[in-house]
């Protein structure tokens, strides 16, 4: 990755501003009345939580949570398991590259919006296997199934991974419950999309950049499904689109925070209150980053759309229903071709004001 490869060079209009902008105000969250508290716990200080919670989704759509219940040690292995995975060599790596076949593994060649992104990655589904639609086609409904690949080096790759993925995924439950809450629903409102949910971990890693002011690690998105749970080391770089004037602005870390976004089906569900917002990873010339965001997806055959008791005639349905799966399949066939399009993305079910 030395040369300037023109597959990693963004349109000037998208390049990214070497001079940060530090977003101070992000919320960040204290999780312990809600981590803590063992049902009579104090009740009070849980819903000023949810309050919280509800107030940085509106206005932010991410938020940064602290005392989550995550132990430290289960963090700081994965960690450790990513710095040891991408240390290796590029062919020790590729054992384990994904295809089109196999949804899982290591890659270094994904696009986002048709631009090479500078980083490697090394994804894992929660669910072994997870069952998805075979195809983009709205009328094929065959499925088929996602099997994990697994190195076999660094020997304790795995288990690093699997118990750390467990204890992001319990966090991730916890804050679907606290978001339901916040919209005024019964806390285990959303919880039956995930049964057979279709979440994975990945571990990101990006190198130090020659050319940070032309390439992104990640180029803007958003995140597609319900929540995204991330962890980052100190290095920085995650960058988000403000709400209140579309300016990019750089999250601080915080150590052992994990930053929480809303991704398009929250959206969707919430019928517009909390919005996915746009975001984006840079990348410098010094150091190398690692992250290790966790996207809460649900099961491929929940169809989206603004929950029942969100909406009456003041509050008509903002989007027609969609299925989550199909949208599944037609994103990942986009990480994979250069087209000349752009991905799809939930606009497309929006229904007009
Ligand atoms: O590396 C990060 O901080 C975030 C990456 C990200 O937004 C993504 O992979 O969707
Ligand atoms: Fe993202």
């Amino acid at each position: 990755m030395g040369e300037v490869d023109p597959a990693f060079v963004l349109e000037p209009e998208h390049r990214p501003k070497l001079s940060i902008t530090e977003a101070k105000s992000i919320p960040v969250i204290d999780l312990s009345p809600v981590v803590n508290s063992s049902g009579d716990g104090d009740t009070k200080a849980a819903a000023a939580v949810v309050r919280e919670i509800g107030k940085a989704c509106e206005e932010w759509g991410f938020f940064q949570v602290i005392n989550h219940g995550i132990p430290l040690e289960k963090r700081e292995k994965a960690f450790a398991a990513s710095a040891d995975f991408f240390a290796q060599s590029l062919e020790e790596k590729r054992k384990v590259k994904r295809d089109e076949s196999l949804s899982c593994g290591y890659y270094d060649t994904e696009l986002t919006k048709n631009v090479r992104d500078w980083k490697e990655v090394f994804d894992f589904q929660l669910q072994d296997p997870t069952i998805v639609y075979a195809s983009p086609d709205p009328d094929d409904k065959k499925v088929i199934q996602w099997n994990n690949q697994w190195p076999q080096n660094p020997p304790h790759f795995r288990e690093a991974c699997e118990e750390y993925s467990r204890e992001v995924e319990k966090l991730s439950f916890r804050l679907t419950e606290l978001i339901a809450l916040s919209l005024g629903l019964p806390a285990k409102r959303l919880n039956e999309h995930f049964n057979d949910q279709t979440s994975f971990l990945r571990l990101n890693h990006y190198p130090p950049c020659p050319f940070p002011e032309l390439a992104l690690g990640v180029g803007r998105h958003k995140d597609g499904g319900a929540l995204t749970v991330v962890a980052e080391d100190q290095v920085g770089g995650l960058e988000v689109k403000r709400k209140s004037d579309g300016e990019w602005v750089r999250i601080k870390p915080t150590p052992n925070a994990y930053i929480i976004n809303v991704g398009d089906t929250m959206q969707v569900w919430s019928n517009e209150r909390y919005q996915s917002v746009e975001h984006r990873a840079m990348v410098n010339s010094e150091k190398e980053r690692f992250s290790i965001p966790f996207f809460f997806h649900p099961a491929h055959y929940t169809v989206v759309k603004p929950l029942e008791e969100l909406i009456d005639e003041q509050n008509p349905p903002k989007y027609k229903p969609f299925s989550w799966g199909k949208f599944l399949a037609h994103r990942k066939l986009t990480n994979y071709k250069k087209l000349n399009v752009e991905n799809l993305q939930i606009s497309q079910f929006r229904i007009q004001d």
